[in-house]
């Protein structure tokens, strides 16, 4: 494997709506080499400007192999805070939360030296959870990078969710939810969840998904502007910043 050059521009997306642009790779490695490549020439250049770059990771399936090339790049990762678009109702440790997902991916190798805020720990109630995460969002995340269900969800906003619509209108960045009867959200339905007022503030959106079925759900979610039918569409309803998708089967 290469080290990653900053220098080296993943460029190539056709836009496919507008602000957004979507890019296919091959296979698995050149996605997931494209998007640590964009990941890391956003938090370098976030760190040319500021002191402190800020990182929010989503979890699932998807992203690991981005987030272990991404542990390669060489950037200042000490001032570098990797945090969570959402977490499950999980202490850190355990096998499916998305802690334990950027902890064994991306916190190896050079970025080891990044701070990660973890939302869940032991001895910290659910509603301090939410609490805590809202008040490390008092600096906002300025790259971020998100994943889609198969059900269009982001985050853990999910179709059909009860109080999804406050979820959608909250002024904070981060909301308690309960996905109770929400398939997308297997057995977790306890969760913390970014909202679009904690996405609106970021410079970079990155989506990325990978198979035959999220491609053909990516062209109906692309098709409308609804984020009660299809969640992820904050990824680009939300005033701000362009996304950027990238695919591989
Ligand atoms: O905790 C979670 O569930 C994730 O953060 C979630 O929002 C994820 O991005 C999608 O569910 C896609 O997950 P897959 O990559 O597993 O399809």
């Amino acid at each position: 494997m290469h080290d990653i050059h900053l220098q080296t521009g993943a460029r190539g997306g056709i836009p496919i709506r507008e602000g957004v642009e979507f890019q296919a790779f091959q296979d698995s490695t050149q996605w997931a080499w494209a998007a640590a490549v964009t990941l890391a020439a956003a938090l370098g250049r976030a760190l040319e400007a500021e002191p402190r770059a800020r990182l929010l990771l989503s979890g699932g399936r998807t992203p690991g192999p981005a987030y272990a090339a991404l542990a390669r790049a060489p950037l200042a990762w000490d001032r570098v805070d990797v945090a969570l678009v959402d977490e499950r109702w999980l202490l850190p440790d355990e096998p499916d939360s998305n802690a334990r997902l950027v902890r064994e991916s991306l916190l190896a190798d050079r970025a080891a030296a990044a701070r990660f805020e973890s939302i869940t720990c032991a001895g910290r109630s659910f509603e301090e959870a939410v609490t805590i995460a809202n008040m490390h969002a008092a600096h906002p995340a300025g790259v971020v990078v998100l994943g889609m269900g198969d059900d269009g969800h982001v985050a853990s906003l999910f179709p059909n969710m009860s109080g999804l619509d406050s979820a959608l209108a909250s002024p904070r960045p981060y909301v308690a939810v309960d996905a109770t009867g929400c398939p997308g959200a297997g057995p977790w339905t306890r969760r913390v969840s970014l909202t679009p007022a904690g996405l609106a503030p970021a410079h970079t959106r990155l989506l990325l998904i990978r198979g035959a079925h999220k491609r053909e759900l990516l062209d109906r979610v692309l098709a409308g502007n609804d984020p009660m039918e299809f969640p992820v569409r904050i990824a680009f309803t939300t005033p701000g910043a362009p996304l950027r998708i990238l695919w591989c089967p």
